[in-house]
């Protein structure tokens, strides 16, 4: 079952951040501001001691057991990992990054020929608004489902930049191969087939979703990106190659900042994988900050099941000491869950979550 939305909905006026920052670079509209709890500590530097795990795909590929090792702690004690020689052409990296940067770049009437409708995910503008009165991110977003065919809208798909779409098909090619290849590892990490996450997939579904982050003069009031965490199996992120940084990680109570790495992808497991899982490898809070001078680009990739799977906690992975802790469910139907609910931190999967007498 494809994700749509009901209700006609009310979200009010959506500021386009980008035409905020042009016309009044000093304000900020109250819409944007979050409430004391939820805003972020601007950190001058990066001198963090805590970052997030590198995994050698190359490695991996050999079937190297180190990398493997790295590969099933990063999962287990991160969620989020950074994939160096991860396979895919500079170019085709390279090329999407451009086209994305001059979509966003387009004047606002172009962008606006693929708008996306209030409670849908696809198209221009901002996803994941419900109401009136939620606040909004400091951030624009042109999202479009690329596989299976059935999920696209083509009429979303723009004309320009000429090259977008050579460009994304290109690029989803890529990222295919390479979720694949790293599904068959994260498999192999888990003592399980190899084969085990493809054949159980069917057909999967692959999303992209572009973000552009202006600069905003008061980083410490807003919000790039909610809370969130994310509804795929896996997800690849790029970040943009003179972007500042923004992504960070909710490790314990602490937000972690992820460095960018040139040339490297950063992976991170989705809600789908927590459940096969049983909660071994979770998938982990993440949000988006905005810097006072620099903006930021990032394109994301989802990869999930086909709509038609049921799945739940792998029988491998449920014993005694581990109970299972998630009920089976239809992925369309997560699907639907999670495009028809505010970004909330890791509320939308309470959708799964069995709740124990012990559990929080
Ligand atoms: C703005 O979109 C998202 O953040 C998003 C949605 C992705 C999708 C599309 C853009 C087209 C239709 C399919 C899909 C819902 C995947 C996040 O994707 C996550 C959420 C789920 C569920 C998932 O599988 O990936
Ligand atoms: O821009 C980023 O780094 C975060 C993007 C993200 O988490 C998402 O699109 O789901
Ligand atoms: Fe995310």
């Amino acid at each position: 079952m494809a994700p749509v939305p009901s209700l006609p909905i009310k979200v009010g006026h959506i500021d386009d951040v980008q035409e905020l920052r042009k016309a009044k670079p000093a304000t900020v509209p109250e819409r944007f501001i979050r409430d004391m709890a939820d805003r972020p500590k601007v950190v001058p530097n990066l001198s963090s001691s805590l970052d997030i795990p590198i995994i050698d795909l190359s490695k991996l590929m050999k079937t190297d057991k180190d990398e493997v090792m790295q590969l099933k702690t990063a999962c287990e004690e991160w969620g989020f990992f950074q994939v160096l020689n991860h396979g895919i052409d500079l170019n085709v990296v390279e090329d999407i990054e451009k086209v994305a940067e001059d979509f966003f770049m387009l004047p606002l009437q172009e962008k606006q020929k693929y708008p996306m409708a209030p409670g849908t995910v696809q198209g221009y503008g901002q996803a994941f608004v419900f109401s009136e009165n939620q606040k909004l991110d400091w951030c624009n977003m042109f999202a479009l489902g690329v596989e299976p065919p059935c999920i696209r809208n083509p009429k979303l798909w723009p004309s320009k930049p000429v090259n977008f779409r050579e460009a994304l098909e290109i690029y989803s090619r890529e990222v295919r191969k390479l979720c694949k290849t790293l599904l068959k590892y994260i498999a192999v990490s888990l003592g399980l087939k190899g084969d085990v996450f493809e054949e159980m997939f069917g057909v999967a579904v692959q999303a992209v979703r572009m973000n552009y982050y202006p600069p905003c003069s008061r980083p410490d009031l807003v919000l790039g990106l909610s809370p969130h965490s994310d509804g795929s199996a896996l997800t690849v992120l790029q970040q943009g190659k003179d972007s500042s940084v923004g992504l960070q990680i909710l490790k314990g109570q602490t937000w972690v900042p992820v460095k960018p790495i040139p040339n490297a992808l950063v992976i991170n497991i989705g809600d789908t994988l927590e459940v096969l899982t049983n909660g071994k490898y979770k998938s982990v809070e993440h949000r988006a900050v905005t810097h006072k001078e620099r903006d930021r680009l990032s394109i994301v990739t989802f990869y999930a099941p086909s709509y038609e799977i049921e799945l739940g906690p792998m029988a491998e992975l449920v014993d005694e000491k581990n109970p299972c802790r998630y009920r089976r469910y239809n992925h369309g139907e997560y699907s639907k869950h999670y495009v028809t609910n505010k970004l909330q931190g890791k509320r939308t999967l309470d959708f799964a979550k069995i709740q124990s007498k012990t559990s929080n």
